[in-house]
């Protein structure tokens, strides 16, 4: 309003006139001789301004005269059409950096996309890239072609190369995942005229594998272990770096694929993507729509998904004031909505109470009819439960793959028997369910019988209960053991026998510990630091005084040491960023670690030894 009325001003003085309509001519294509309008900002909302302002003014003037004749008119035109022109060139512009502008997962379009035919003709090639504008990718190395550890991953693995180089893919068979590769570039981002890098990382370390139908395959893993990467490269969330996987025969590589797939598949996400303003009603209703259901059916499956997760009373309230859990359940909802025929269950009961996790299991037990299910999560209950097939993943690799009860007996540690005895309590002994007495409960004679027999010891031991694990190549002797203990019963005092497989969280914990240890074995311990010109060492990392190996003199009987200081640099790497004055070993000083640099040093310089000079 400010500019208009300044504008009002300009025009009232003649001798600024002429060179205003000189300025709004430019700028302004044939707007018709004064009363000009005032200056133009080229913002299109005071171009509504103007029109609203020349209308009301030549309202007054045009009483009188026909509409046809009404000067006004074509000036309105005249904004209209800068009006619908700019809404076109900022809708272009939006698409355009909505395209090239990376999203929340770094994914983004070539900046010169629109040139591509595969662009305008959705043929092959069309690809994405990733990484910011503004950062330029460094190289991506090559992964290591390793070879899987475990003999039923190899199996599989030989399985699928066999039917990808026959171009065979089973009936079966709904994904089929060919050596699937994902790393994260690292990049060089220029800040504060610096530049930073951070090195590449391979989150999925080429994984071949098949996925049937009417079947639940679990991915299982510790955080960061690769599953959500695995999953989004699957649906086309991330572009996979190298391998391929087809769904349904349709390649995740190719964007005409990949739109085939999205209209067979169904996901929920590890995190919520829910609008808060929306009610649960109103997701389902947008969601089915999307999937293209009937309009006259869309009513009926949404109350009936909502009625399976037990939303109907919230149905029509805004998700934005849901609990974590009721969130959770509509994603699963919004997931399995349109009947899919891949549905992707990415940790979907995390944060529900376990009446509604038991709940919800039941609806991906039903909903596992005609379809194949992709579930991620961190309970080995569930996985044990829900699945089919379990992979246990670590460190972007398969580390196992099998049914729950292939993976217990042959990574488990066998049997496990829990016997339960009576308590006795005050001298008296007593039935946990009453005070009837009972004979006594003798743990060191069920310890003994336990010895001579199986030569076991009890792995927990209570007042109350003894656990036993049992190895398997005792399998044989367990029918006629079981037998004699449950004869002996009453004379053991014992309330109850339990005899069970290991469980799958002891196959998962080994599978993790071996990752690490495997990953341990590769990784660096040792920073290399220059603590003076003469004396390259390796440091193990975070040590704070360090001996320098080879330094011993007459002078220094104990040899030179150094206090070093860490720092950080911007990836999270630790670096050597200082050091006090090498000096000498005090004779008091205590050698904490002394390894051979053979066993831990991979290049020729000499590996740093702890030392603790304060000690005594
Ligand atoms: N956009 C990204 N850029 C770089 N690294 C990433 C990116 N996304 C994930 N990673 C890394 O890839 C690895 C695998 O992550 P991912 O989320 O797939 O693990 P996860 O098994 O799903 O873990 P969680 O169980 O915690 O969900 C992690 O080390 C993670 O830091």
């Amino acid at each position: 309003m400010e500019l208009i009325n300044e504008s009002r001003r300009l025009l009232r003085r003649s001798a600024d006139r002429e060179p205003l309509l000189k300025n709004i001519s430019c700028c302004m294509v044939s707007i018709p001789p004064p009363p000009a309008p005032p200056p133009p900002t080229f913002l299109p909302k005071l171009l509504v301004c103007l029109a609203m302002q020349q209308l009301s003014l030549k309202a007054k003037e045009s009483v009188g005269t026909t509409i046809e004749n009404a000067p006004h008119l074509s000036l309105i035109e005249d904004i209209y059409r800068w009006l619908i022109s700019t809404f076109l060139l900022w809708f272009i512009l939006a698409i355009y950096f909505n395209n090239i502008i990376p999203n929340s997962n770094g994914v983004r379009k070539s900046i010169f996309y629109f040139l591509s035919p595969s662009y305008w003709t959705g043929k092959d090639g069309n690809k994405v890239i990733e990484g910011g504008l503004c950062s330029c990718s460094g190289l991506i190395p090559p992964l290591d072609d390793a070879t899987p550890n475990d003999k039923d991953v190899l199996t599989e693995e030989n399985a699928v190369k066999q039917q990808a180089a026959n171009g065979e893919i089973g009936i079966n068979v709904v994904v089929q995942i060919h050596g699937l590769t994902k790393t994260y570039k690292g990049t060089n981002k220029i800040r504060c005229c610096k530049c930073n890098r951070s090195s590449p990382y391979h989150a999925v370390k080429g994984i071949w594998v098949n996925l049937a139908k009417d079947q639940l395959f679990c991915l299982l893993g510790p955080n960061g272990a690769g599953k959500t990467t695995l999953i989004n490269c699957l649906t086309g969330i991330t572009p996979v770096t190298g391998g391929d996987a087809l769904i349904y025969g349709y390649s995740v590589r190719s964007s005409v694929g990949m739109s085939n797939i999205r209209r067979m598949i169904g996901v929920c996400p590890q995190f919520d993507i829910l609008w808060d303003e929306l009610s649960a009603l109103e997701h389902l209703h947008l969601f089915a729509s999307i999937k293209g259901l009937p309009p006259s059916t869309i009513k009926y499956v949404a109350e009936k998904s909502l009625a399976d997760v037990k939303l109907i009373a919230a149905a029509r309230i805004r998700s934005g004031s849901y609990s974590g859990g009721m969130k959770r359940r509509l994603s699963v909802a919004i997931a399995l909505i349109g009947d899919p025929k891949l549905v992707f269950l990415d940790e979907p009961t995390a944060g529900m109470d376990p009446i509604t996790r038991r709940h919800v299991w039941d609806i991906i037990e039903d909903a596992k009819r005609g379809r194949a299910i992709v579930l991620t999560t961190h309970s080995t209950e569930e996985a044990d439960i829900l699945s089919d097939r379990i992979a246990i993943m670590a460190k972007g690799q398969l580390w196992c793959i099998g049914t729950s009860i292939r993976l217990k007996s042959r990574f488990g540690t066998g049997y496990v028997a829990n016997i339960s005895f009576l308590s006795n309590t005050g001298g008296q002994t007593h039935n946990v369910y009453g005070n009837t007495p009972v004979y006594n409960p003798d743990l060191e004679l069920v310890k003994q019988f336990f010895k001579d027999r199986l030569n076991v010891e009890p792995k927990e031991e209570k007042e109350t209960f003894l656990t036993f694990t049992i190895p398997y190549n005792k399998e044989k002797l367990l029918a006629n053991f079981f037998v004699e203990l449950q004869d002996r019963e009453k004379e053991f005092g014992i309330l109850d026998i339990q005899l069970g497989l290991t469980t799958l969280e002891e196959v998962f914990l080994k599978m993790a510990k071996l990752a690490e240890l495997d990953s341990s074995s590769t990784e660096e311990d040792l920073v290399t630091a220059d603590l003076s010109p003469r004396f390259r060492i390796q440091v193990p990392k975070l040590a704070r005084f360090v001996g320098i190996p080879g330094t011993e003199s007459s002078e220094y009987p104990r040899g030179l040491m150094a206090e070093v200081f860490w720092g950080e640099d911007d990836t999270g790497k630790l670096y050597v960023c200082g050091h006090k004055p090498v000096t000498g070993v005090p004779r008091s000083a205590i050698v904490i670690e002394n390894d051979e640099p053979s066993h831990r040093g991979l290049s020729d310089v000499p590996v740093g030894y702890l030392i603790d000079p304060r000690r005594r």
